[in-house]
């Protein structure tokens, strides 16, 4: 039998919830949430659930945004920024209990496409 994918082991309704529970988390936080006064949030909102579906997780959902590298382009993320992202995901993560297995996969994905969001 193939090995279980993560998406398999969260559920989607699992992956929305913590999405938007990280998502919450981002916006209320005074470390970034300066990031988002421009942005469209139900759309972010959306093309992040469905980039988490797709890439992160390996589940059915095709991802249509932009990429990774355009979508944050200009908005000069820093390394720190990206930091507390990742301890947000973790505690998001942690909040729905999900397993620690899991809880490393997600930020050791996280941690791999790190240079794709912040800036140079
Ligand atoms: C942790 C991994 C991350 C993933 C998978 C991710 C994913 C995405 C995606 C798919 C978009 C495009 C949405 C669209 O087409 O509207 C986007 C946009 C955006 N992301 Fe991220 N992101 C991540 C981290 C971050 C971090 C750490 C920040 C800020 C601290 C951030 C801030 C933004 C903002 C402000 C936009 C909207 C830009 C706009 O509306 O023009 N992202 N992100």
């Amino acid at each position: 039998m193939a090995k279980p994918t993560l998406y398999d082991q969260l559920g989607e309704e699992g992956i929305i919830a913590v999405v938007n529970e990280f998502y919450d988390r981002m916006i209320m936080d005074k470390r970034v949430s300066h990031y988002f006064i421009h942005a469209d949030t139900d759309r972010l909102r959306e093309h992040q659930i469905q980039y988490f579906i797709s890439h992160v997780l390996g589940g059915p959902r095709q991802y249509d945004g932009i990429n990774l590298r355009t979508a944050h382009n200009g908005l000069n993320i820093t390394n720190e920024a990206y930091e507390v992202a990742i301890k947000h995901m973790n505690a998001s993560l942690r909040k729905f209990n999900v397993s620690p297995d899991i809880q490393v996969k997600v930020e050791a994905f996280l941690r791999g496409i790190k240079p794709h969001i912040i800036k140079k």
